[in-house]
């Protein structure tokens, strides 16, 4: 029997980090970043979806997508970011479920599903549970401006881009608290590991 887990969060509230956490036990790790990321490579599908409704300028010069022009655009304007969800979600998640079936076939104990929109995207029915890595929003905005390098603005546009971390957590399974140093953090997957018989 395989338990499929969903983790997810708000943007910068600490996915990666809990997800690096799971891996180094060896669990494996379904990264919707990752997999949105490659649908849109050059001579892509997605990456002609993307061109076609968002003009060639937002190509570099090497053909690669523009990821911070596009960004810029769809943060500041909610229909255009509405529009980009549209153009290539069928992709990502057609991919995720390819990846989800191949680690069921192989008979994994423990699948992470790593994903930044799982409640906006609706994928909890396809989970057994799901996890949110929860801090507090003044540290999430903290932490995306320190990382990103954004201003207090854009890092809010992205944050106000999501359902709202508070929420998350209340919709989840499981949090984990990530406020703490990564030890803290360690600590919780462990007891989750242990409590749910995976180590
Ligand atoms: C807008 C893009 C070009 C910005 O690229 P960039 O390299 O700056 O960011 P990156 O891809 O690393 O995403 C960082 C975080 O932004 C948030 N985010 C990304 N896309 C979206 C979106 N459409 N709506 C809300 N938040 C988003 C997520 O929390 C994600 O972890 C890129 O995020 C993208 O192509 N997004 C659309 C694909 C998507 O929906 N990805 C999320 C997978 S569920
Ligand atoms: N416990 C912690 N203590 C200090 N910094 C942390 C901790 N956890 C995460 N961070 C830092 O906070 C930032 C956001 O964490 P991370 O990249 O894991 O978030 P994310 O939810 O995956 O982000 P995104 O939504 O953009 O993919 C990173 O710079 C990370 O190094």
């Amino acid at each position: 029997m395989t338990y499929v887990l969903g983790l997810t969060g708000s943007i910068a509230t600490g996915k990666s980090t809990v997800s690096q956490i799971f891996k180094s036990y060896g669990f494996p790790v379904v990264d919707a970043d990752i997999i949105a990321h490659e649908v849109v490579a050059p001579g892509t599908p997605g990456l002609k979806n993307i061109v076609e409704n968002f003009g060639p300028e937002i190509l570099q010069a090497d053909g690669q997508l523009d990821r911070k022009k596009l960004g810029q655009i769809v943060f500041a304007d909610e229909n255009k970011r509405q529009l980009l969800n549209r153009l290539n979600g069928h992709l990502i998640r057609q991919e995720i479920f390819k990846q989800v079936a191949d680690l069921r076939a192989q008979k994994q104990p423990l699948i992470i599903l790593d994903i930044p929109l799982l409640y906006e995207s609706h994928y909890e029915e396809y989970t057994d549970g799901v996890m949110v890595a929860y801090v507090p929003e003044a540290l999430q905005i903290k932490r995306l401006m320190a990382r990103d390098g954004y201003n207090e603005t854009d890092a809010r546009h992205r944050i106000e881009s999501q359902i709202n971390i508070e929420e998350k957590r209340q919709l989840a399974d499981f949090y984990t608290d990530n406020s703490g140093d990564i030890e803290m953090l360690k600590a919780q997957i462990q007891r989750f590991l242990q409590t749910h018989n995976f180590i």
